[in-house]
């Protein structure tokens, strides 16, 4: 699956709408055992999700776009299909947790292609469970620094911590990907759904269980003045590093 959103790939409302509709495509056709995700915009997995969709929108748009990043997350995350990233560029904050919900992730190795939850740099916080993922993936420690300080750890880093699974050069991203599936593919279906299943759920728990508390929790932060502030403050400096 070769995300097209150009020029980054934000997570738009009407995006995340045609993600979820190509997911639930490949999951419902049973020729489909897995999926690789990558991306069609040079340098850019996905820079997160779309700001303008928070940004000077009312309440109820807001809660509409909510409820489709939580969808699209827990369709990824609780996929029956085996899901490989392949992390061809940058992946800030809601690109990290798309990538964090995969089952394996494969980074370019470019010093540019940062990846990480850097929402506190935007004056924002990561929801509960966007830290869940990343407290799954690379421990209390690491994750409970990485979120404060809002790292993007570039491939070296990123590999050390754990935050992606192998690091391998620009031209063998795909090759590596298809690899890997093809080890993931060797298990029997239902033991490896099962399995994921097993140790995913009490995660996608924990959101299931209050997920019209969540959406309400964010309309109420998002529609804050200081955090709309906030908002403009970064969507000002992404313009002006333009010149
Ligand atoms: C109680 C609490 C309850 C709930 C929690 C509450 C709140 C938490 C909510 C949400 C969590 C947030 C998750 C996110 O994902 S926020 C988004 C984070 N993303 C980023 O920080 C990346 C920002 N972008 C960049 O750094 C660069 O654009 C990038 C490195 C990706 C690419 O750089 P490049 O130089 O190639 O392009 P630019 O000129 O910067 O951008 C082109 C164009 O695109 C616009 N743009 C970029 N990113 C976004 C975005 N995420 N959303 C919308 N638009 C974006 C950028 O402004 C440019 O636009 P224009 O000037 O009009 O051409």
């Amino acid at each position: 699956m070769k995300m097209r959103n150009p020029p980054v790939n934000s997570l738009s409302l009407e995006f995340l709408t045609e993600l979820l509709i190509s997911l639930e495509k490949l999951e419902n056709d049973k020729t489909f055992r897995g999926i690789i995700i990558t991306s069609d915009c040079p340098g850019i997995f996905s820079a997160g999700l779309d700001l303008l969709e928070m940004y000077g929108r009312d309440p109820a748009h807001c809660a509409e776009y909510w409820k489709a990043v939580q969808e699209l997350w827990l369709r990824v995350y609780l996929s029956n299909l085996v899901v490989i990233g392949a992390i061809n560029g940058i992946s800030p904050a809601g690109g990290c947790l798309l990538s964090l919900s995969c089952d394996y992730r494969v980074l370019a190795n470019n010093p540019k292609y940062a990846i990480g939850l850097n929402e506190t740099l935007l004056g924002i916080i990561a929801p509960f469970w966007f830290k869940d993922v990343l407290v799954n993936t690379i421990g209390h420690r690491a994750a409970e620094r990485a979120l404060q300080l809002g790292f993007l750890f570039p491939p070296s880093d990123a590999l050390q911590v754990g935050i992606v699974d192998q690091v391998v050069p620009e031209d063998q991203v795909q090759s590596t990907a298809r690899s890997v599936m093809a080890q993931w593919l060797a298990i029997p279906d239902h033991a490896r759904q099962l399995t994921k299943n097993l140790v995913r759920k009490p995660t996608a728990d924990r959101l299931l269980q209050q997920r019209d508390a969540d959406i309400q929790n964010f309309v109420r932060f998002i529609s804050r003045d200081s955090i709309q502030k906030s908002l403009h403050v970064y969507l000002e400096k992404l313009k002006q590093k333009k010149g």
